[in-house]
């Protein structure tokens, strides 16, 4: 199957901060990604080049097989929420959504309609005065009910409530299940979105450093737990992902185990849990951390 998006050697700089660093990866059709990563990794950047906003320094896009840049059949196809959105001055939240059709051909007025009175939004209130959960509702709202085949959602809860952050992970579940369609969604809350994600894009520093199925992911970390002198033997010729200790005891993230892994462990009278998506990324991404600033 053709990859909707296509990405392949490619940089962004911004003077001298280069925040996107010679990427390659694909998104495959109807699934939902996750792009995670710390603060200031690049993933505003890497959406603003998928959706056309900005210029690459170097390297190729296409999406749905084409450069998104200034090319309108490719970019009616995309639909991009993000925290930043501008209305105009003096738009009602009405005005949004009924100047949505015009932008997104499958656009479904009765789920937008349903939706804005799940998320208890004012209709009739201006943009400008709306709270920061409010906001970030009619984000939220305007993606989900765009349909659109290529849907971003970059940090689209900032101030969202709990309540109205699992009506958005359940609507999407439920509609993407009904219209299934391609959805990239970067967010902080790892664990929140675990079980919504399909696929796992991590960016550190600019660079992908995890590309990776998330069911996979989720297996592929342990901690263990035990005596300090116990913990050292076991780590022996084993890639460490994180250490910490106290006292006597010591608790190490490693790779994934195999049964001879598991089974040493276990004779050895140490403690296997399973690693959290949340716990596996922020691992490895202090430990890409390190690496970076070792090798700089
Ligand atoms: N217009 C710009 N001019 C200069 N530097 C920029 C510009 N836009 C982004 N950057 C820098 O590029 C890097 C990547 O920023 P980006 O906004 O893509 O990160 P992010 O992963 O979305 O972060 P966050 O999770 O905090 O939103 C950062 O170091 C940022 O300071």
């Amino acid at each position: 199957m053709t990859p909707v998006v296509s990405v392949s050697g490619l940089s962004k700089n911004f003077g001298s901060v280069r925040a996107v660093d010679n990427v390659s990866f694909t998104i495959e059709e109807g699934r939902i990604y996750g792009l995670l990563g710390r603060n200031g990794a690049g993933k505003s950047t890497l959406m603003n080049l998928l959706t056309g906003q900005d210029f690459a320094s170097r390297g190729d896009i296409e999406v749905f097989g084409a450069s998104p840049v200034e090319n309108a059949s490719v970019l009616r196809n995309i639909c991009f929420i993000k925290e930043s959105q501008r209305y105009p001055e003096d738009y009602v939240v009405k005005h949004v959504l009924r100047s949505a059709p015009w932008f997104f051909e499958n656009w479904d007025q009765d789920f937008a309609d349903r939706l804005v009175d799940e998320f208890r939004l004012p209709l009739g209130r201006r943009i400008k005065k709306l709270s920061r959960g409010q906001l970030s509702a009619v984000g939220v709202i305007t993606g989900l009910a765009s349909r659109a085949p290529l849907t971003f959602f970059d940090e689209p809860y900032l101030g969202l409530d709990a309540v109205a952050r699992q009506l958005f992970y359940d609507r999407l579940l439920e509609d993407f299940a009904e219209h299934p369609r391609t959805v990239i969604l970067s967010t902080h809350l790892i664990d929140e979105v675990s079980n919504l994600l399909e696929h796992v894009l991590v960016i550190d520093n600019g660079r992908i450093i995890i590309d990776e199925e998330a069911e996979t992911l989720r297996g592929s970390a342990t901690t263990v737990v035990g005596t300090r002198t116990a913990i050292d033997v076991f780590v022996e010729g084993r890639t460490v992902l994180h250490r910490e200790g106290i006292g006597g005891l010591a608790s190490v993230t490693v790779d994934s185990l195999d049964s001879d892994g598991r089974r040493e462990a276990s004779a050895a009278g140490l403690e296997l849990s399973s690693v959290s998506l949340q716990q596996l990324i922020v691992r490895k991404t202090n430990s890409s951390t390190k690496e970076f600033e070792e090798t700089a």
